[in-house]
């Protein structure tokens, strides 16, 4: 935190969703001395706040206007297509207080065009192993962020996992490859899963392998490994894996990959317009 004291912090998300319990999950887990007060505010769905409150012993309402006058920072983790309506019911109520958002899309600019002049603004991009301190975080920071609200900025993303300063449009353009990907990996852990299941292991057993072969591939590549280097000493020259890879390239690997980038990033600017 750049060696400044962080004073703690009353923390309101607007929105009670995946993310938003990823992110004060992991906040929590590791920063709660930092930490005042989380609200986290829904329009609906009485259940889920109260089991969040019940588990996490965070303050929720279903009125967000209660606790944005107190809050030191207002954290967005709702759909991108309500952030037009929210920011603009937000604005009179916002006095300086620091605003981030987690949607897809939606950039720096919309966040100042609505909210009071001066108003510092931040848009973070990361993902569900937030909530288990995992996250990889890319972030920008709007005009008027200062020191001391990089400071609280800073303490929220340490406390998720590791984060990325970036410019707006690498968030942009990132964000299928950090926030999405995710997705994409547990889709082809479910093949190999329903594959490991089709030799008769048992489900459970199946989950275990796979996801110690990926935990044991992800230790290989953050020691710095070269993946093209790490797929070579898997591939003995003519021998089993180089059969399978032949298939992934027969199939057009690259450019499903490719395609599935490009498409997670139109929709992504798509609904932030919509
Ligand atoms: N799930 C993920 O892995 C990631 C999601 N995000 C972003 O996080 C945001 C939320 O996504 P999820 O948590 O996955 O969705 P979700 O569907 O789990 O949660 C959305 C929440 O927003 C609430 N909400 C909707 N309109 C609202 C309004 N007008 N006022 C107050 N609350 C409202 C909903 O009730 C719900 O609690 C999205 O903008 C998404 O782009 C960003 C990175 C990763
Ligand atoms: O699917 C979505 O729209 C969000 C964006 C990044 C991850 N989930």
């Amino acid at each position: 935190m750049g060696g400044r004291s962080v004073r703690k912090q009353r923390i309101l998300f607007i929105g009670a969703g995946r993310m938003a319990e990823a992110i004060f999950a992991g906040v929590l887990r590791t920063q709660k001395d930092y930490i005042e007060e989380i609200v986290v505010a829904n329009r609906s769905d009485l259940a889920r706040l109260h089991a969040m409150r019940d588990q996490y012993g965070v303050s929720v309402t279903t009125d967000w206007r209660d606790a944005v006058a107190k809050a030191d920072v207002v954290l967005l983790a709702m759909p991108p297509q309500n952030h037009r309506d929210v920011l603009t019911q937000l604005a009179p109520y916002i006095k300086g207080q620091l605003v981030m958002t987690v949607a897809a899309g939606i950039g720096i600019g919309l966040l100042e065009e609505t909210l009071p002049a001066g108003t510092p603004v931040v848009w973070i991009m990361p993902n569900t192993a937030a909530g288990i301190g995992e996250s990889i975080t890319l972030f920008t920071c709007g005009r008027h962020v200062e020191d001391k609200q990089r400071d609280v900025l800073n303490m929220v993303l340490a406390g998720i996992g590791e984060a990325v300063e970036c410019t707006e449009q690498q968030v942009h353009d990132l964000t299928a490859i950090t926030g999405s990907a995710p997705a994409f990996l547990y889709r082809m852990v479910e093949e190999l899963e329903l594959s490991a299941q089709g030799y008769g292991m048992a489900p459970e057993t199946a989950r275990r392998m796979v996801a110690q072969m990926i935990y044991g591939s992800a230790a290989m590549l953050k020691t710095g490994a070269d993946p093209a280097d790490l797929r070579d000493s898997v591939t003995t020259p003519g021998g089993a894996t180089a059969a399978g890879l032949r298939v992934m390239d027969e199939r057009r690997f690259s450019e499903m990959m490719q395609g599935a980038v490009e498409a997670t990033n139109a929709r992504a600017r798509e609904m932030a317009n919509e």
